[in-house]
């Protein structure tokens, strides 16, 4: 554990993912702490995790056991002191962080919005019917399916690359992709329409970086507060208890979003059956000091208005 602000002889460990997406995510966690703390980049060190959800590219990662799979050896990692903070896709972060850990800082949030992309530079409306829809996203499986019933959608997993690379190859005719990944990687060459949020709610805390620590680390603690975005904060704070709420594991289509309008928050949130034969939707506004309890009162409603059935039926 660092006891001072890092050196070059000490060096503050960073650990990521190895995917492009998660190195440019580690690289700019490291250009923000370095601007804050006018600490040359040498007072850095990016260590590479390998997690099981990388390494398994055949299966729907559902099935083999949700969203600790890309986190677990890095939470592990934090936990014995190998390294010092974990930079993460706040989208892909369970609700609860293991005993020892806070989540509590994020970096200004990029771009929320999905993108759909495809070769032939067609819109969400325009795709001729039958045509194949590459995702692996519960979410956007239904809500693609909701509007466009006469679709077929195929998982498509991989980083942002691997799944260009299939629509290439024809694998499918067009695929989803999150903005902010696509900006982070600088893909301005990518073919995309963006979709407005009001056609496409995108997925709770899409487009925000978080910064893992032990909660123990008072030198970390410091210099990431420096850092944090709190603004982002709050919208994180709304999203993550409506997902919080509505039990959060990956079986359930969800969507959410938080906006800061002045001193209120306007949260927006979607459930929605994984066949997209019904979706439930809301929009709340409220103080932002009161984002998370907006967040649970939106889960409690939704579960009202959905009924038990709907959350294990499918
Ligand atoms: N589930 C994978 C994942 N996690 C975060 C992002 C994109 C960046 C972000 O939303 O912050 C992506 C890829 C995608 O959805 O296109």
């Amino acid at each position: 554990m660092l006891n001072a602000l890092p050196t070059p002889a000490q060096p503050l460990r960073i650990g990521t993912r190895g995917s492009p997406l998660a190195l440019a995510q580690a690289y700019e966690t490291r250009d923000r702490l370095a601007q804050a703390f006018a600490l040359p980049h040498e007072a850095f060190q990016i260590e590479v995790i390998k997690v099981t959800g990388d390494m398994v590219q055949d299966k729907a990662l559902r099935e083999i056991g949700g969203k600790g799979l890309f986190t677990r050896e890095i939470e592990d990692a934090l936990l014995d002191g190998s390294i010092d903070i974990a930079v993460h896709s706040m989208k892909d972060m369970p609700v609860e962080q293991p005993a020892g850990l806070l989540l509590d800082c994020y970096l200004p949030r990029e771009d929320v919005r999905d993108a759909f992309v495809s070769l032939h530079g067609w819109t969400l409306a325009d795709v001729p019917a039958g045509k194949v829809i590459g995702t692996s996203s519960l979410r956007r499986r239904a809500q693609i399916l909701a509007r466009r019933p006469d679709l077929t959608v195929v998982e498509f997993r991989g980083n942002v690359q691997t799944r260009l690379k299939k629509l290439d190859e024809g694998v499918a005719d067009a695929t989803f992709l999150a903005m902010a990944g696509l900006n982070r990687l600088q893909r301005g060459d990518v073919p995309l329409k963006a979709l407005e949020v009001e056609q496409m709610l995108p997925a709770v805390a899409q487009g925000a970086i978080g910064i893992e620590r032990r909660a123990d680390d008072r030198i970390i603690e410091g210099m990431l507060a420096v850092i944090h975005d709190g603004p982002t904060g709050v919208r994180l704070a709304a999203e993550r208890a409506f997902l919080a709420g509505l039990d959060g594991s990956c079986h359930t289509p969800i969507a959410g979003l938080a906006e800061i309008i002045g001193d209120q928050i306007r949260l927006r949130g979607e459930v929605l059956r994984p066949d997209g034969s019904e979706a439930i939707c809301d929009d709340m506004r409220g103080a932002a000091v009161d984002a998370a309890q907006i967040g649970a009162e939106m889960a409690r409603k939704l579960r009202g208005l959905a009924g038990e059935g709907f959350f294990t039926l499918g």
